[in-house]
């Protein structure tokens, strides 16, 4: 059986049951307002919907990213994914495939909206959600399978990259680190990742560039590790990887998954508010801030 509901952490809470004869909602949804089986609900929110749907078989949990037009992550989406990933934790589930409810993005990264005429105080606010968001998906205890059904540029890659596996759909989408294309540069743990990601010598050539990858590039370098055809057959293999952990015992997987990521993750954590000043300093530039408003005219030129 799956078990499958909507849910959105703002003052409009979700809890959307789409699949009938559900014995136990597997998640407890915070803030949630419980609607009658089959009733199907969708509120508009600045702080997206995510979508969760759990095989109560394999304890996967599906968990898709919807927030129109283009998943930009913005502080209260990201508020919602960490609660998410939360809730998953606490649920003990068995593996997590993250992917888009959105056709063409998974998500087009920060929301540039966040970082464009801000204040040092609403810009601390989401800079502390978005390291917080991150170190959750990072370290989960579950493994991780990131289903790239569109396009990740900047952040959107950096949430791939954190999953333990990446499966992206074929051929029209790209992938990457694009700051040094906008005149910023990526945060230091957005580098780390990239480097563990693809080695020092490839991240290096990636970043200086701001490179956006196709698939099959993406997959010549190791930043994504199948390509397919179709979202189906993304969701086959995204559930062949996350089954051989069925037999691998769950604490010394985790424990070596940690251990792996320790570095990368202890630099953030030791280094939390001098990246804050980081970005602080940059964003608020009168430079960057003339950048950041010629990009978004561009965008919406198009
Ligand atoms: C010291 C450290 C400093 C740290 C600095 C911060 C690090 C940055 C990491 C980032 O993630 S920066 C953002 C990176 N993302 C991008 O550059 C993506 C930009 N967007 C696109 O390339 C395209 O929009 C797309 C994702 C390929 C989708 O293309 P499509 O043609 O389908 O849609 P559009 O018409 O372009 O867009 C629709 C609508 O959305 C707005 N929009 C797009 N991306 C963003 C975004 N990232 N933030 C806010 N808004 C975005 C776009 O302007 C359109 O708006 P409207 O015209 O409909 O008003």
């Amino acid at each position: 059986m799956i078990i499958s509901f909507h849910y959105n952490i703002g003052n409009q809470g979700i809890f959307h049951n789409s699949i009938m004869f559900v014995k136990k909602a597997l998640f407890a949804v915070p803030n949630s307002k419980s609607l009658p089986i089959g009733l199907v609900a969708r509120f508009s929110s600045a702080t997206g919907d995510i979508g969760v749907t759990v095989n109560d078989k394999t304890g996967v949990a599906t968990v898709k990213l919807q927030r129109a037009p283009v998943n930009s992550l913005n502080t209260g989406f990201l508020k919602n994914i960490e609660s998410t990933l939360d809730s998953l934790e606490k649920e003990k589930a068995r593996g997590l495939i993250l992917t888009s409810g959105l056709p063409k993005i998974f998500t087009a990264g920060l929301d540039i909206l966040e970082l464009y005429n801000c204040t040092t105080e609403s810009l601390t606010t989401f800079w502390t959600q978005l390291q917080s968001t991150w170190l959750k998906l990072h370290a989960t205890s579950f493994p991780s399978v990131a289903l790239i059904n569109g396009h990740a540029p900047g952040a959107g890659c950096q949430l791939a990259m954190s999953c333990e596996y990446r499966i992206m759909l074929g051929p029209k989408y790209t992938i990457g680190l694009n700051e040094t294309k906008m005149g910023i540069i990526a945060p230091f743990w957005f580098v780390d990742t990239m480097i563990d990601t693809l080695g020092p010598r490839q991240a290096e050539l990636a970043l200086t560039s701001g490179k956006l990858f196709t698939s099959s590039e993406a997959l010549k370098v190791g930043l994504i590790d199948e390509e397919v055809g179709s979202e189906e057959e993304g969701v086959a293999k995204a559930e062949a990887f996350l089954s051989q952990y069925a037999t691998i015992p769950g604490t010394a997987r985790k424990l070596t998954k940690l251990m792996i990521r320790e570095k990368t993750i202890s630099n953030l954590v030791k280094n939390k508010d001098k990246d804050l000043k980081n970005v602080i300093d940059l964003i608020t530039s009168a430079q960057v801030q003339k950048g950041l408003g010629l990009y978004l005219q561009s965008l919406k030129k198009k």
